[in-house]
């Protein structure tokens, strides 16, 4: 090759495939067309959109689609001469978002992904055919939306050794939470806005009952113990059962309640989990607010670090896949858990209940004598040991037959508080099933 076709071979587009053209296909388009100057300096190339698929070819998506070639079956547009890169924003673990990264792989070519699920789940698989193909995958934006999370973690602390990775993953519970505290609406008419703003998945029950942290904490643990991790093993809790009530006796208590999901390496091995948590309200991780992620890390030289952007959302998160698409355009890739793939089989987190913590434990309880001595008997058995307890909050109804009763407890087996959640429920003065948070201290 002589150096003159070298040359204009280096600055020829990178031609891109886009298959799916909703809140982030519709933004990277966008972004592509604002920042065309800047992006193609960035990339060394100009980065050109030649074709497309979406599920209704007439919707008004707010972008010039003209000129550009229409694929009805998403697949095919693999296997289109003019696409030398191909980016999956469809969604979802299987069926269509699946066939056209795989295609895209076999294929050898490169991909460039938003989707968590397709990876929390998929992984593996997907991470032996990038190898084996030397096809690159790309998938910045699966991870809490415009951070820079999966390039903090696979690049900038490449040489320290992990120990904890976790944060604020999911931008519509966060979302939710904060517009509860503030305003005190209810938890519908929130995740109502928070669709309309595109943070929420196609199915939003992804979102709040925990599943999309879980897939972005597996992705996370993956790449910073550098081996996929099994995401069942992930143990999920999501926010439906959270309360104005919940809000308001952790504001007393001093705490905010966030979604965090946290992977601990420790020596008994990994920890995993996605649940709704108390933190101090004077922790860093506590101002996260609204759409923000924050995703923590802590490394044996590096210590501990956050990082905090938008986790959600049209921009932040095309701005997320176009910063992949100019990696790709000059060659900077990496595989896809910072090493090679191997045949290591999945990391299995430990089950939760052997873990330990303090907990908070939020009970309806009828307001008559005896009950609280009926309950703390109970946490006198199973070996929890309370620190503190809080009976009316100002919203209190008097006339209402049930009262809420909140338990803080100190340090405690999980084992033993989940002993002791179960008896609690089955008391005759306790009604609703307990809700009980995680109180994280760091
Ligand atoms: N919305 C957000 O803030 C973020 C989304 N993501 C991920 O990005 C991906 C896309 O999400 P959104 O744009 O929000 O979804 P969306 O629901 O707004 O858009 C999905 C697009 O895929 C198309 N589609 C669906 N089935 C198809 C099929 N069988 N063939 C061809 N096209 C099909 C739809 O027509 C639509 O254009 C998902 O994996 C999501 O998890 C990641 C980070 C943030
Ligand atoms: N539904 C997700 C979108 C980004 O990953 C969220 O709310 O965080
Ligand atoms: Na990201």
């Amino acid at each position: 090759m002589t150096s003159s076709s070298s040359t204009s071979s280096h600055t020829a587009p990178l031609r891109l495939g886009i298959a799916g053209l909703g809140t982030v296909g519709a933004g990277v388009i966008r972004l592509l067309n604002t920042n065309a100057d800047l992006v193609t300096a960035r990339a060394g190339r100009p980065l050109h959109v030649t074709a497309v698929s979406a599920r209704d070819r007439t919707r008004d998506r707010g972008v010039d689609l003209s000129g550009l070639r229409w694929y009805e079956n998403a697949p095919d547009l693999v296997a289109d001469p003019d696409v030398d890169v191909v980016v999956e924003l469809i969604g979802g673990s299987e069926g269509t978002a699946r066939a056209v990264v795989e295609a895209a792989l076999a294929a050898g070519k490169p991909v460039v992904t938003a989707n968590k699920a397709l990876l929390a789940i998929h992984g593996p698989a997907l991470a032996r055919l990038s190898a084996e193909k030397s096809a690159p995958l790309l998938f910045e934006a699966a991870v809490a939306g415009g951070i820079p999370a999966i390039k903090m973690v696979r690049e900038g602390l490449a040489a320290d050794r992990l120990l904890r990775i976790g944060g604020i993953l999911n931008g519509t519970c966060n979302y939710i939470l904060t517009v509860m505290r503030e305003t005190g609406k209810d938890f519908g008419t929130v995740l109502a806005d928070a669709q309309q703003l595109g943070y929420a998945e196609a199915d939003p029950s992804t979102d709040i009952d925990g599943l999309d942290a879980a897939h972005k904490l597996t992705i996370l643990a993956g790449l910073a113990f550098g081996r996929p991790v099994a995401f069942n093993s992930v143990h999920v809790e999501g926010i439906r059962r959270i309360g104005a009530l919940d809000l308001s006796f952790a504001r007393t208590l001093g705490y905010r309640i966030k979604l965090l999901g946290m992977a601990r390496m420790g020596e008994t091995g990994l920890e995993a989990r996605v649940t709704p948590c108390l933190v101090p309200e004077n922790a860093p991780i506590a101002q996260v607010d609204g759409v923000f992620n924050a995703v923590v890390a802590e490394g044996a030289f590096a210590g501990r670090l956050m990082i905090e952007g938008r986790g959600a959302g049209a921009g932040p998160t095309a701005s997320a896949v176009a910063a992949d698409l100019i990696d790709i355009a000059r060659g900077h890739t990496i595989p896809v858990w910072g090493v090679q793939a191997t045949d290591t089989p999945p990391l299995q987190a430990n089950p939760v209940s052997a873990g330990t913590g303090a907990f908070y434990l939020r009970l309806l309880v009828e307001d008559r004598p005896g009950v609280i001595a009926d309950i703390t008997a109970v946490l006198r058995d199973c070996g929890v040991s309370l620190r503190s307890m809080l009976q009316h909050t100002p919203e209190q109804n008097d006339a209402d037959p049930y009262v809420p009763l909140v338990l803080v407890t100190h340090q405690t087996s999980e084992a033993a508080m989940q002993d002791a959640v179960t008896r609690i429920d089955g008391l005759d003065v306790v009604t609703d099933t307990p809700v009980m948070i995680r109180i994280e201290t760091d």
